[in-house]
């Protein structure tokens, strides 16, 4: 039965102390300081271990006959097993429990969560701007809190990504979540949460981000009363880190910042459901134990926490704005060299230096299609406040729709004195991607879609004098 509640890991040496269903929030706090804030092992892509027992982890071999303290051995393949070392993504886990014990999975209710294909609505050109969603009804959880605004792709043929929003005040309770269909990049606007995962804890607030893979279960419990945010699914291959190229070996996110848990399982024998998302549907499955029993593990498919505020910004110190991908934090390739099925970027905190340089992001039309988020504050191409672009709010500019700062930017812009300047009063993001964004029905339709974004490009003078 369940053990003593503590949960915090140890630290750098990658061994935690294991055990325990409870949630305290000493456990927490222990697990938050055990790595200077998150709790973790330090290095995107690494090869990790960790064990919640002394003991747990075999060494020399992934399979022995039986696996140390009577556990199962258990492999959770994210990517091929012959795909090149460069991007094959894999982890042992050695758990009370191999997954497979378990019954039938059930179809149930989707709720407002979508897959890919999107066939709801058309594919529009128009360029769309949300208000948050409203206030969840009480005892929303993250899983029913998942609302999905649109997506490309097809969950059936591992392309493509889907845009959610989650709004959720209460914990997931008995319930843990896995999604077939592929990653989950969270990204908190309002409150904080805490990931139960099969590798341990991570804690996401808002300025970070949480990076769930393809297959791995967990739980969500917000650290805080009505939590809020946004979530890419990534159906593609795995998020990396971009290439630098003549960045240098440093630069933009750094690979040492993202942090992964410290083993840290359940023993939790009573039924806890699993819901199992399979090519765009939920299943679930009653378990007669927690499926969070996973002992020890190493490997590099596994969880992550990063904070934004850590993302080294590059930028011009010359004149001009550079395209924002100097901006991307991960990239999901698509089968076109540098191309990416979808990029996730950030506009961090950062200093404005262009001489003889229109500052804000320029006018254009792209190619890809582009999704913006505001995680705080305001964005410098926006108008924020009430009717213009705010924090959990966001903007949908799809494949060559045109578009960029709106009127009162190009305004004050165009004509401002060009001394160095620091934006620093607003994070915002965007989910890029190769295809465009076909939204849902209640996207489409929803309360929250603001009316006449157009306007914002109204008005625009005329200035030609040939
Ligand atoms: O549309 C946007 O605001 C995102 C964006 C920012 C930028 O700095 C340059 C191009 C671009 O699409
Ligand atoms: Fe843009």
């Amino acid at each position: 039965m369940s053990g003593s509640g503590g949960t915090a890991g140890a630290g750098g040496a990658g061994r935690s102390t294991g055990g325990g269903e409870a949630a305290g929030t000493d456990a927490v706090e222990r697990a938050r300081k055990a790595a200077g804030g998150l709790a973790g092992l330090s290095g995107f892509g690494n090869e990790h271990s960790s064990e919640a027992v002394p003991g747990a982890l075999p060494t020399g071999r992934n399979a022995p006959q039986r696996a140390p303290l009577g556990l199962y051995a258990e492999q959770l393949s994210g990517t091929a097993f012959t795909e090149p070392r460069a991007h094959n993504r894999r982890s042992w886990l050695y758990r009370i429990r191999p997954s497979a014990a378990h019954p039938a999975y059930r179809r149930i209710d989707n709720g407002t969560l979508r897959g890919a294909p999107f066939t709801e609505t058309e594919p529009d050109p128009n360029r769309r701007r949300w208000d948050p969603l409203p206030e969840p009804a009480p005892g929303t959880d993250f899983l029913a809190g998942l609302w999905t605004l649109g997506g490309n792709g097809d969950a059936t043929q591992r392309v493509g990504m889907a845009i959610h929003l989650y709004a959720a005040n209460a914990p997931m309770r008995d319930t843990v979540f896995g999604n077939a269909d592929g990653e989950l990049l969270i990204v908190p606007e309002d409150g904080g949460l805490l990931l139960r995962t099969e590798f341990g804890l991570l804690a996401a607030r808002p300025g970070e981000v949480a990076l769930v893979p393809r297959g791995v279960r967990f739980r969500v419990e917000p650290l805080d009363g009505t939590v809020r945010g946004y979530v890419c699914e990534n159906y593609g291959r795995p998020f990396e880190l971009p290439e630098l190229g003549p960045i240098g070996a440093n630069g933009l996110a750094n690979a040492r910042d993202f942090m992964a848990p410290v083993a840290a399982y359940e023993d939790v024998e009573r039924p806890v459901r699993v819901v199992h998302k399979f090519c765009g549907n939920l299943w679930a499955a009653e378990y007669d134990h927690s499926p969070l029993d996973v002992v020890a593990w190493h490997g590099n498919h596994v969880p992550y926490v990063y904070d934004l505020r850590r993302f080294n910004v590059i930028g011009s110190i010359s004149y001009d704005h550079p395209d924002p991908s100097i901006f991307t934090v991960l990239t999901s390739p698509s089968d076109t060299p540098s191309l990416a099925g979808v990029d996730f970027v950030v506009f961090a905190p950062r200093w404005l230096v262009g001489e003889d340089t229109f500052r804000p992001p320029y006018f254009h039309r792209n190619v890809m299609s582009e999704y913006m988020g505001l995680v705080e504050g305001a964005y410098d191409a926006k108008q924020a406040g009430k009717g213009g672009f705010v924090p959990g709010g966001g903007s949908l500019h799809n494949m060559m729709s045109a578009h960029g700062p709106d009127r009162t930017t190009y305004e004050r812009a165009s004509t401002a004195e060009l001394k160095p300047q620091k934006v620093d009063d607003g994070l915002a993001f965007m989910f890029e991607t190769r295809w465009p964004v076909t939204a849902t029905a209640q996207a489409a339709g929803a309360s929250q879609l603001q009316p006449d974004y157009d306007r914002v490009w109204q008005g625009l003078e005329r200035h030609f004098r040939a």
